[in-house]
């Protein structure tokens, strides 16, 4: 996969050098461009925003520093299908389906917008040309996009093939699609007392029927009090195995 960043603040996705996504890159299996913004602007000010039409508080990126850095990017004409995913609090809503969906794509483009946003002619240019996709990580205020674009890219870039040391492991976690879309049950490791507090007896058991059992339960009793809205919609209330009786 290839991934290219637009920011006006481009160390701000020096976080993408290290751990796994840092690997990732240094072994070939992304390759990374950061590019900052202001390198398509030519006043002495390197300006990239300006007053909103219609008034309005805030500023608004202007278009022409955007358009400049897409044609530079991907050319007019050029082979390959990319897709531009533009980070705005108006975008759709980023989860884990969204995260395997964009894992497929070969190229992709990432817009960070700062101010009160890029000016909307840049989306409508671009789709004459591009596959645009306008993402969300919530409804919260941010001051930009560059947060998104480090959560989106981690979430992604890890599902890629040779990223994460033992794919088993991105089965079993919160929102994995082969965990029914669950939230994770909770987990335990060395001291076995800790502060008068005990891991629970099964996990010791050695029985791993009994203890998937009783990791399933505690998946979705953690689901049912914290992310209802996460439950499969059932006619019948959901089947939890409960833990094989000692
Ligand atoms: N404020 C805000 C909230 C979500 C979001 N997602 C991508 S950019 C952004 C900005």
């Amino acid at each position: 996969m290839r991934l290219d960043i637009v920011s006006i603040f481009p160390e701000y996705l020096a976080p993408l050098q290290l751990s796994l996504v840092g690997k990732a890159v240094r072994t070939g299996i992304v390759e990374l461009g950061v590019h900052d913004l202001r390198q398509w602007t030519h006043d002495r000010h390197r300006t990239v925003d300006d007053t909103p039409y219609g008034g309005g508080a805030g500023m608004v990126m202007r278009p022409d520093p955007w358009g400049e850095a897409l044609d530079a990017l991907v050319p007019p004409g050029a082979p390959g299908d990319p897709l531009l995913l533009v980070m705005t609090p108006s975008g759709r809503r980023f989860d884990q389906a969204l995260a395997a969906e964009l894992a497929a794509e070969q190229h992709l483009l990432v817009a960070c917008g700062r101010y009160e946003g890029i000016d909307a002619r840049v989306v409508e240019h671009a789709r004459t040309r591009l596959r645009v996709l306008e993402v969300s990580i919530g409804d919260y205020v941010l001051n930009g996009g560059e947060a998104a674009a480090l959560v989106v890219t981690e979430a992604v870039v890890r599902l890629l093939p040779g990223v994460v040391g033992n794919p088993a492991s991105l089965t079993e976690e919160s929102h994995a699609a082969d965990h029914d879309g669950l939230l994770e049950y909770p987990v335990y490791t060395k001291p076995p007392q800790w502060r008068d507090l005990d891991v629970p007896e099964v996990l010791f058991s050695g029985h791993h029927g009994r203890i998937a059992a009783w990791r399933r339960e505690q998946a979705v009793e953690r689901t049912r009090e914290r992310r209802p809205d996460l439950l499969p919609a059932r006619h019948e209330p959901l089947v939890v195995t409960r833990a094989v009786p000692e």
